[in-house]
Protein backbone atom coordinates (compact mmCIF):
# COMPACT_ATOMS: atom_id res chain seq x y z
CA UNK A 1 0.00 0.00 0.00
CA UNK A 2 1.18 3.65 -1.19
CA UNK A 3 1.60 5.87 2.08
CA UNK A 4 2.44 10.05 1.77
CA UNK A 5 1.84 12.07 4.61
CA UNK A 6 2.07 15.70 4.04
CA UNK A 7 3.99 17.37 7.51
CA UNK A 8 3.95 21.26 5.54
CA UNK A 9 1.61 23.74 4.84
CA UNK A 10 1.90 23.60 1.00
CA UNK A 11 -1.42 23.36 -0.69
CA UNK A 12 -1.10 19.79 -1.93
CA UNK A 13 -3.40 17.55 -4.42
CA UNK A 14 -2.70 14.07 -4.16
CA UNK A 15 -6.24 13.37 -6.30
CA UNK A 16 -6.50 14.22 -9.71
CA UNK A 17 -9.51 14.19 -12.24
CA UNK A 18 -11.14 16.07 -14.56
CA UNK A 19 -13.45 17.91 -11.83
CA UNK A 20 -10.11 19.11 -9.72
CA UNK A 21 -9.85 16.23 -7.72
CA UNK A 22 -9.03 16.14 -3.82
CA UNK A 23 -7.25 19.46 -2.56
CA UNK A 24 -5.71 20.97 0.15
CA UNK A 25 -5.71 24.50 0.61
CA UNK A 26 -3.61 25.45 3.80
CA UNK A 27 -4.41 29.22 4.97
CA UNK A 28 -7.39 30.35 3.60
CA UNK A 29 -8.64 31.97 6.79
CA UNK A 30 -6.81 33.41 9.14
CA UNK A 31 -6.48 32.66 12.79
CA UNK A 32 -8.53 35.60 14.35
CA UNK A 33 -11.46 34.90 11.90
CA UNK A 34 -10.80 31.13 12.49
CA UNK A 35 -11.67 31.47 16.26
CA UNK A 36 -14.37 33.68 16.28
CA UNK A 37 -16.17 31.88 14.24
CA UNK A 38 -15.13 28.69 16.13
CA UNK A 39 -16.58 30.41 19.48
CA UNK A 40 -19.63 31.34 17.84
CA UNK A 41 -20.48 27.84 16.35
CA UNK A 42 -19.36 25.96 19.47
CA UNK A 43 -21.76 28.12 21.23
CA UNK A 44 -24.95 28.91 19.00
CA UNK A 45 -25.25 26.25 16.48
CA UNK A 46 -27.80 23.53 17.08
CA UNK A 47 -25.81 20.81 17.96
CA UNK A 48 -27.31 17.47 17.64
CA UNK A 49 -26.27 13.88 18.48
CA UNK A 50 -27.31 11.28 16.15
CA UNK A 51 -27.63 7.65 16.40
CA UNK A 52 -26.78 4.90 13.84
CA UNK A 53 -27.24 0.78 13.39
CA UNK A 54 -24.12 -0.84 13.88
CA UNK A 55 -23.76 -4.66 14.19
CA UNK A 56 -27.60 -5.13 15.20
CA UNK A 57 -27.60 -2.04 18.51
CA UNK A 58 -28.08 1.28 18.32
CA UNK A 59 -24.75 3.40 19.00
CA UNK A 60 -23.73 6.73 18.93
CA UNK A 61 -22.22 8.73 16.42
CA UNK A 62 -18.84 9.85 17.78
CA UNK A 63 -19.20 13.77 17.10
CA UNK A 64 -22.11 15.91 17.08
CA UNK A 65 -23.43 17.78 13.83
CA UNK A 66 -25.35 21.04 12.72
CA UNK A 67 -26.84 21.74 9.06
CA UNK A 68 -28.02 24.85 7.49
CA UNK A 69 -29.14 25.60 4.32
CA UNK A 70 -27.41 28.60 3.32
CA UNK A 71 -30.38 30.48 2.56
CA UNK A 72 -31.51 30.55 5.94
CA UNK A 73 -32.53 33.76 7.70
CA UNK A 74 -31.07 33.16 11.13
CA UNK A 75 -27.31 32.16 9.85
CA UNK A 76 -24.61 33.88 12.15
CA UNK A 77 -23.24 36.48 10.31
CA UNK A 78 -19.67 35.32 10.47
CA UNK A 79 -21.14 32.26 8.85
CA UNK A 80 -22.85 33.96 5.85
CA UNK A 81 -20.05 35.67 5.31
CA UNK A 82 -17.53 32.77 5.53
CA UNK A 83 -19.45 30.55 3.12
CA UNK A 84 -19.49 33.63 0.70
CA UNK A 85 -15.67 33.69 0.83
CA UNK A 86 -15.10 29.98 -0.20
CA UNK A 87 -17.71 29.85 -3.10
CA UNK A 88 -15.77 32.44 -4.51
CA UNK A 89 -12.85 31.05 -3.92
CA UNK A 90 -13.82 27.98 -5.29
CA UNK A 91 -16.24 29.63 -7.98
CA UNK A 92 -19.24 26.98 -6.67
CA UNK A 93 -22.97 28.29 -5.95
CA UNK A 94 -22.74 26.58 -2.34
CA UNK A 95 -26.66 26.00 -0.99
CA UNK A 96 -25.89 24.24 2.31
CA UNK A 97 -23.53 23.89 5.45
CA UNK A 98 -22.85 20.62 7.66
CA UNK A 99 -21.09 20.91 10.66
CA UNK A 100 -18.92 18.29 12.87
CA UNK A 101 -17.91 18.84 16.06
CA UNK A 102 -15.34 16.47 17.33
CA UNK A 103 -15.02 17.11 20.94
CA UNK A 104 -11.61 15.83 21.22
CA UNK A 105 -9.38 12.85 19.82
CA UNK A 106 -12.13 10.42 21.06
CA UNK A 107 -14.84 11.66 18.35
CA UNK A 108 -14.30 10.68 14.76
CA UNK A 109 -15.81 10.09 11.42
CA UNK A 110 -15.68 6.38 9.67
CA UNK A 111 -14.13 6.44 5.94
CA UNK A 112 -17.11 6.90 3.47
CA UNK A 113 -18.11 8.66 0.60
CA UNK A 114 -20.39 11.83 0.66
CA UNK A 115 -23.94 10.64 -0.89
CA UNK A 116 -23.64 11.97 -4.42
CA UNK A 117 -27.59 11.05 -4.72
CA UNK A 118 -28.58 14.80 -3.53
CA UNK A 119 -25.84 16.62 -4.69
CA UNK A 120 -25.57 18.33 -7.80
CA UNK A 121 -23.07 16.87 -10.63
CA UNK A 122 -19.98 18.15 -11.23
CA UNK A 123 -19.97 20.68 -8.12
CA UNK A 124 -17.03 20.35 -4.81
CA UNK A 125 -17.40 20.09 -1.64
CA UNK A 126 -15.63 21.95 0.36
CA UNK A 127 -14.41 21.43 4.11
CA UNK A 128 -13.15 23.67 5.97
CA UNK A 129 -11.21 23.05 9.66
CA UNK A 130 -11.21 25.03 12.58
CA UNK A 131 -9.78 24.17 15.99
CA UNK A 132 -7.39 21.42 17.09
CA UNK A 133 -5.59 20.03 13.59
CA UNK A 134 -6.93 16.57 12.80
CA UNK A 135 -6.11 14.50 10.10
CA UNK A 136 -8.13 13.15 7.46
CA UNK A 137 -7.71 9.83 5.76
CA UNK A 138 -8.12 9.54 2.24
CA UNK A 139 -8.42 5.74 0.65
CA UNK A 140 -9.19 4.85 -2.48
CA UNK A 141 -11.66 2.02 -2.89
CA UNK A 142 -10.19 0.32 -5.59
CA UNK A 143 -7.18 -2.11 -5.09
CA UNK A 144 -4.06 -1.27 -4.56
CA UNK A 145 -6.01 1.42 -2.04
CA UNK A 146 -3.84 4.16 -2.12
CA UNK A 147 -3.92 5.95 1.38
CA UNK A 148 -3.36 9.42 2.25
CA UNK A 149 -3.13 11.17 5.92
CA UNK A 150 -3.12 14.74 5.92
CA UNK A 151 -3.05 17.15 8.63
CA UNK A 152 -5.81 19.91 8.22
CA UNK A 153 -4.88 22.64 9.93
CA UNK A 154 -7.67 25.59 11.06
CA UNK A 155 -8.08 27.37 8.26
CA UNK A 156 -7.29 25.33 5.81
CA UNK A 157 -9.97 23.89 2.96
CA UNK A 158 -9.96 20.15 1.41
CA UNK A 159 -12.11 20.34 -1.69
CA UNK A 160 -12.92 17.50 -2.73
CA UNK A 161 -14.79 17.01 -6.52
CA UNK A 162 -18.06 15.47 -6.79
CA UNK A 163 -16.55 12.89 -9.01
CA UNK A 164 -13.94 11.91 -6.07
CA UNK A 165 -16.83 10.74 -4.37
CA UNK A 166 -17.11 7.56 -6.78
CA UNK A 167 -13.53 6.66 -6.54
CA UNK A 168 -12.10 7.28 -2.72
CA UNK A 169 -13.35 6.97 0.68
CA UNK A 170 -12.05 10.50 3.65
CA UNK A 171 -12.50 9.76 6.96
CA UNK A 172 -11.36 11.19 10.50
CA UNK A 173 -10.09 8.45 12.31
CA UNK A 174 -9.54 8.79 15.98
CA UNK A 175 -6.89 10.72 18.15
CA UNK A 176 -6.65 9.76 21.69
CA UNK A 177 -3.73 12.18 22.09
CA UNK A 178 -5.96 15.41 20.99
CA UNK A 179 -7.47 16.92 23.76
CA UNK A 180 -9.07 20.08 22.16
CA UNK A 181 -12.29 20.25 20.02
CA UNK A 182 -12.56 20.68 16.47
CA UNK A 183 -15.55 22.43 13.79
CA UNK A 184 -15.36 20.95 10.32
CA UNK A 185 -17.71 23.06 8.21
CA UNK A 186 -18.23 21.11 4.56
CA UNK A 187 -20.18 23.34 1.97
CA UNK A 188 -22.09 21.50 -0.81
CA UNK A 189 -24.18 22.59 -3.19
CA UNK A 190 -27.82 19.96 -2.95
CA UNK A 191 -29.85 19.83 -5.46
CA UNK A 192 -33.37 20.33 -3.81
O1 LIG B 1 -14.61 16.73 9.49
C1 LIG B 1 -14.13 16.53 8.38
O2 LIG B 1 -13.06 17.00 8.02
C2 LIG B 1 -14.87 15.63 7.40
C3 LIG B 1 -16.34 15.70 7.54
C4 LIG B 1 -17.04 14.83 6.54
O3 LIG B 1 -16.47 14.00 5.90
C5 LIG B 1 -18.49 15.02 6.30
O4 LIG B 1 -19.12 15.86 6.96
O5 LIG B 1 -19.04 14.33 5.44
FE1 LIG C 1 -17.66 13.34 4.24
Amino acid sequence: MHQASFFDSEPQQPVLDAEGGLRYLPGVFDPPWCERLFEILLTHAAWTSQQRMMYERLVEVPRRMASYRLDHDALPPLLAETAQRVAQVLDAPFNSVGLNLYRDGHDSVAPHNDKVHDLAPGQPIAVLSLGATRRMTIRAKREPRECWHMPLEAGSLVVMSHASQYHYDHGIPKAPGVLDPRISLAFRVRRF
